[in-house]
Parts: structure tokens; sequence; C-alpha cells
């Protein structure tokens, strides 16, 4: 038996690196009984090109289908498609949830400057240049995210000239079409890998499901320690810490604008889910 980790799925074949060798192996048909697809990403067993087991995972996200990620850059544009707060917190809610690291890149800087230097002060790093970036990319395994047409294949392609990815255009020969999307690889590049994946539309990027919103928003969690209530929601209590500091301007308003819609959003669904349990079998 030898360990490796999955470095690509296409055709339902698992290609595996181990130590440097290259394997393509298929999963046994016991995993999809109990639940437990292999994943790109993962380390797993494998004997006469099956494999047997997947080792835990530390993380992983479900699109892309990628375990044991070290960090993800959430790509957004200063101009086109038009920049959105929001949609940069639900990127970030959702990889906190996940436990990931998450830093932002910024793209079509030169068509129009935008300043981030908030979200640095919450702790997320702000990348401008592809230098900058590849520094960090050593060692790590990387997935970028970005709605379509921010520049990721543009930054990538910058990145890791070898990778030619199309650019402007949807690119059926690395999966990246519309129906296309089961081709998962781990590129290696700058002594790390990466992971290049479709555009998402913000409503790939549901985060209705998510129990510990308040630890998501990592500026709100730290302030949410001296909220007077436990379970303060920081909208209608009395000595709240976090409304305190959004008046402040120690949080970003934004940031809680993004928290407040999120909350909302997550209780709906809760009370749709909740009606729907109550009704009779
Ligand atoms: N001016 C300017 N244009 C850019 C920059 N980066 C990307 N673009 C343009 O933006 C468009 C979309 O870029 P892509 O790199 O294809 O976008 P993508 O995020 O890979 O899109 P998907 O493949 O749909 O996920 C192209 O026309 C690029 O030429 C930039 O830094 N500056
Ligand atoms: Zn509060």
């Amino acid at each position: 038996m030898q360990t490796g980790r999955i470095i690509r799925l296409l055709g339902g074949f698992y290609t595996v690196n181990s130590e440097g060798k290259i394997f393509e192996t298929r999963a046994r048909g016991n995993f999809r009984k109990k639940n437990v697809k292999p994943l790109v990403g993962d380390f797993v067993d494998f004997e006469n090109d099956y494999i047997l087991a997947v080792h835990d995972r530390r993380n992983f996200l479900v699109r892309p289908a990628i375990a044991n990620i070290d960090q993800v850059v959430v790509v957004m544009s200063s101009v086109e498609p038009k920049f959105n707060r929001n949609l940069m917190d639900r990127f970030l809610v959702l990889l906190e949830h996940r436990h990931i690291h998450g830093m932002i890149y910024l793209t079509k800087t030169d068509l129009s400057k935008l300043d981030l230097s908030d979200y640095e002060s919450i702790g997320y790093e702000v990348f401008e240049r592809p230098a900058d970036l590849l520094y960090e990319l050593k060692d790590k395994v990387t997935v970028f995210m970005g709605q379509t047409g921010v520049g990721k294949s543009t930054l990538l392609n910058k990145i890791a000239p070898e990778l030619k990815l199309a650019t402007g255009e949807i690119s059926i020969a690395l999966g990246r079409g519309k129906h296309t999307t089961r081709h998962v690889e781990l590129y290696e590049v700058a002594s790390g890998r990466i992971a290049d994946t479709p555009g998402f539309s913000s409503l790939d990027y549901e985060v209705d499901n998510i129990p510990e919103l308040n630890r998501c928003f990592i500026d709100i969690y730290e302030i949410s320690a001296a909220c007077k209530f436990r379970e303060c929601t920081h909208t209608h209590e009395p000595s709240c810490a976090v409304k305190l500091a959004v008046g402040n301007g120690e949080i970003i308003k934004s940031r809680f604008e993004s928290f407040l819609q999120l909350s909302s959003e997550i209780n709906k669904t809760r009370e749709v889910y909740q009606k729907n349990a109550k009704k009779p079998q």
C-alpha cells in the first residue's frame, strides 16, 4: 500500500502524486456508500490503482471541491464587475466558516484605484501586484475565487504563464465552461500549488447556513466579547459593544451592514426550515 496526494480529478480518475511519482487511480465503490468521496487535495492510501482510504481533512470547500487548502485568494475587481463590499464579505465569511485563511487580490487597479486599507486593519492582506502574491504561494495550496470576469485568468497567467489560461472567454479545455466543471486540478507553480476555478456568481455563495456568523466576522467577533449579553444579536440589545464600535468607526460600517444582511438571511432560512420541520410527514 502507498500514500499520496490527489492532484487531479478528471473523468472519474484521480491522479495521485506519491513522492513525486504519478499514479492514475480510481475510488472504490464503497467510498460513495460511506459518503466520503475523495477530493482533490486529499491525502490517500492506495493500492493497485485503487484508493483505499482518505486521511482526515483539515478543511475543504464544496465549490470548488478541494480539501486541505492552505489559503484562498479572493479576487475582486475594482471596476468591472463593479466592486461590491457585501460580496467580498460573503467570500470572507464563507472562508472563516471553513477555517481557511483568506486574502484579497484587487484587479484592474490601472482603471480605478480603491482603498481597502480598512480590510488590512481587520487582518486581511490586500494585494494588487502579482509579484507580491507570488511570494505568498510558496509551499502552500492556494485556491483562487472570484466572480466571472474579475480577471482571475489574467492574474494567474502573470503568476504562471505556463498555464496559458484563456482570458475573456470560457475555456472548455480547462473545464472552465459552464457544463464542464468536473475537472479539478492543483497546478505546481512558484514552489506551491494553485487551483484555478471557474468564475462564480454571488448566488453560488449562499451563506445562509452558517450557524456561527458572529465568529465568521472576525472584527465583529473580537469586539462582541464586550457586549452585555452573551447571545447579543447587535440589533436591539442595550449595552452592545458592537453597535458602539460601529458608531465610533472602530468597526467598518459596510462590514456591519453585511453582518446584518447575512443575519437576516440566515434567520429567514431557519424560519422556513422550522416551518417545514413542523409539517406532518
Ligand atoms: N484593464 C484591465 N483589464 C483587465 C485586468 N485583468 C483582467 N482584465 C480584463 O478583464 C476581462 C476578464 O478577465 P479574465 O482574466 O478572463 O477573467 P476571469 O476572472 O478569469 O473570468 P472567468 O474565466 O469567467 O472566471 C478580460 O477582458 C481581461 O483582459 C487588469 O488588471 N486591468
Ligand atoms: Zn452586541
